[in-house]
């Protein structure tokens, strides 16, 4: 989420906790904050890319932290990226989501939209959702009316908390609850859920807004056994419909759910390929399984 979403959402929690019984709490340190009303208009993919990097540089007190980096992912993959600690990976999702500016390079979503040239918060509207390490949700409210929060695209309705679902909604609520194993439940306060679940909810919050894009950082951390493989088959579910990049480093999560994946290292592109063919990659091995 952007900051003016968290922003948002923040004086968001205040109004709903006035009228909420109890308090707006933080989840994972940071506010729940809320998706923006998706800007009409499709994503070109017709050269068969939803994302495209070109040799994007960014420098951090002359510190090359990305460097010459190129990449580019296809409608509907699900591409997974590993790399050591300080490779990059979230520099990366800084500026494919507009927090971070380049020094330079290309970053195109689709083959006509120059992401370069667009804010945080347009680009989220645009149709890229992001998901951080840590699950933020309104933890005092339903499941369900955090999904239904994140629905809401007009501010005054969301201010007022006052606001009805079409039936066209309704069934999309219904979906995204049984899409992300919630649907038993849906009136539980999510503050109650386990780790899992939350980062489950939050995922569902995102599909609210039909993303085309969804960049999630490390979401199996923290998860039991059963939550990582429910969070396998979830993800395997949105492939698809959805273009997805998932950062992690629990490589028995990212065999069961990869196609291609990146190694990144330096700032730039090591390795790519199937898990077998980076895992066989001395580089690879070198710089970052072997430790
Ligand atoms: N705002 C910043 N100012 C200075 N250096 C930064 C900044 N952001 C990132 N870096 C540096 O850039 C490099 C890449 O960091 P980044 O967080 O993107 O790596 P990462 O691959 O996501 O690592 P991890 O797996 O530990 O999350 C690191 O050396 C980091 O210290």
């Amino acid at each position: 989420m952007t900051p003016d979403l968290m922003e948002e959402g923040a004086k968001r929690a205040e109004r709903v906790a006035s009228i909420a019984a109890g308090n707006a709490t933080e989840s994972g340190g940071r506010q729940a904050g809320f998706s923006r009303p998706v800007v009409s208009g499709e994503v070109d993919t017709t050269h068969g890319r939803i994302l495209y990097l070109e040799d994007v540089n960014v420098s951090f007190d002359g510190f090359k932290a990305i460097n010459g980096l190129s990449l580019d992912i296809a409608p509907g993959e699900l591409r997974c990226i590993i790399g050591p600690n300080g490779a990059g990976k979230t520099t990366m999702m800084d500026i494919i989501t507009g927090k971070t500016r380049p020094d330079s390079g290309q970053v195109y979503f689709g083959s006509t939209i120059d992401l370069l040239r667009y804010r945080e918060a347009e680009i989220a509207a645009m149709g890229i959702g992001r998901k951080f390490q840590k699950p933020t949700v309104f933890e005092h409210l339903s499941v369900f009316e955090n999904l239904e929060l994140a629905l809401a695209t007009d501010k005054r309705v969301r201010h007022s908390m006052v606001f009805a679902l079409t039936g066209e909604e309704k069934d999309r609520l219904g979906e995204v609850l049984h899409t992300i194993h919630l649907a038993d439940s849906a009136a539980r306060q999510a503050g109650n859920l386990s780790h899992g679940q939350k980062q489950w909810l939050e995922i569902g919050m995102l599909l609210m807004q039909d993303p085309k894009l969804l960049l999630l950082d490390e979401p199996v951390a923290g998860m039991t056994d059963e939550e990582t493989e429910r969070t396998a088959q979830l993800f395997l579910t949105l492939k698809g419909k959805h273009s997805l990049m998932v950062v992690e480093h629990d490589m028995s999560f990212i065999r069961t759910i990869s196609e291609k994946v990146t190694v990144l290292c330096d700032g730039s592109v090591l390795a790519e390929g199937t898990l077998d063919q980076v895992q066989a990659d001395e580089r690879v091995i070198e710089v970052y399984l072997g430790r």
